[in-house]
């Protein structure tokens, strides 16, 4: 097989307007025996463009690592699809192991990701290999992956993971994650444990990595002014559903659903001119076992009304058209009340 290091041909790079995953009520549910469950992704709708960044926020228990963990097929859905490219995953036309060569991710401990009993370079060369690429020829490619990760591959080649900098584990996770030529990366707070300069470096890199091989970022933090830094999009989550997702500039400078509002307002700004007023967030999230009927931030939330604890808000264009927010005060024509067309439901 062939593994390109190189944008695929044909990829629309940065091109906003093509999908490359779709997924469609993805749903997850832990079992806890006893019939209780865990609702950790329930009915997750959203869109990665060809050649985007979409930032994942919410509290943590929200369900984001969840979502990463589906996405890349670690854990099955209970329910719902996924496209990727226009094929539906899993199908004769997208096998799941075609699928997995394309979508890999990096997680936040970059030393629990290695084996630590294999040297840095068998270690990126490992996924190739699995993948019927000579050694040979997969442990060429490791060395240029390490070089484009800023390793210099006649230091680092050799080495083992204990001999590393946390910073420096991670650009070889990142190597490992390109070394099958992927297109879609997931990174779940692959940048949270490093020192803050450690971090800028480790961003940077990122963003040149996904100019030079036109790839797509899901990116999972905790840090909002990261997010804010490296997406194009940012989603929104609460309690295993999607409250808000939009462009970034537009979702920071106007956020429309109140959780989203009292997420940002947390938000440590770096311009004391640029804080929100908004209340910060109250109490702690309900519990995902039993989560609250309606719109699920009602008993949170300040401005909630008496549909929002008996109907549930469908995701709806707000602003400029091209962001969606799960609320029923901003559901057109509903006056800041009842919603007339969730009437029947409440
Ligand atoms: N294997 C599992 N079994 C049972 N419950 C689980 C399992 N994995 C996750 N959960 C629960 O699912 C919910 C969502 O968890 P998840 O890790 O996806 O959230 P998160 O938003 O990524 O949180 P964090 O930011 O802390 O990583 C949580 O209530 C979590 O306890």
């Amino acid at each position: 097989m062939s593994l390109s290091l190189h944008a695929e041909d044909g990829l629309d790079r940065g091109g906003a307007g093509t999908p490359l995953l779709e997924a469609r009520t993805l749903t997850k549910h832990f079992p806890l025996g006893r019939g209780a469950v865990v609702r950790a992704v329930d009915g997750v709708d959203f869109t990665v463009m060809k050649g985007e960044t979409l930032g994942v926020v919410g509290e943590s228990g929200c369900g984001k690592s969840t979502t990463a963990r589906v996405v890349m097929q670690l854990i099955p859905q209970d329910e719902g699809q996924m496209l990727f490219d226009g094929e539906a995953v899993g199908s004769s036309a997208l096998s799941l192991k075609d699928y997995r060569r394309q979508a890999q991710m990096v997680f936040q401990d970059s030393f629990a990701s290695l084996n630590p009993r294999l040297t840095i370079e068998d270690s990126i060369a490992f996924g190739p290999m699995v993948h019927g690429v000579p050694k040979s020829g997969a442990i060429l490619r490791a060395r240029d992956l390490l070089a484009r990760v800023g390793l210099d591959p006649a230091r680092f080649a050799a080495r083992y993971p204990h001999e590393l900098s946390g910073g420096q584990r991670q650009r070889v996770n990142i190597a490992r994650a390109l070394a099958l030529g992927p297109r879609l990366v997931i990174l779940d707070e692959a940048v949270s444990a490093l020192d803050k300069s450690v971090e800028a470096q480790v961003l940077n890199l990122l963003m040149d990595l996904r100019e030079e091989f036109g790839l797509t970022y899901i990116f999972i933090s905790h840090d909002l002014n990261v997010v804010r830094f490296i997406s194009d999009r940012v989603m929104v989550m609460y309690l295993g559903e999607v409250v808000e997702i939009g462009p970034v500039e537009e979702l920071y400078d106007d956020p429309r659903h109140p959780y989203t509002k009292a997420l940002l307002s947390a938000m440590p700004s770096m311009d004391p001119d640029n804080r929100t007023m908004e209340a910060p967030l109250a109490g702690d999230p309900p519990n995902p076992i039993n989560p609250p009927e309606g719109c699920r931030f009602h008993p949170r939330c300040p401005q909630a009304q008496t549909i929002c604890s008996k109907a549930k808000p469908a995701l709806t264009p707000v602003g400029a058209g091209q962001r969606l927010a799960a609320c029923h005060m901003e559901i057109p024509g509903s006056g800041h009340s009842r919603a007339p067309a969730l009437e029947d439901a409440a």
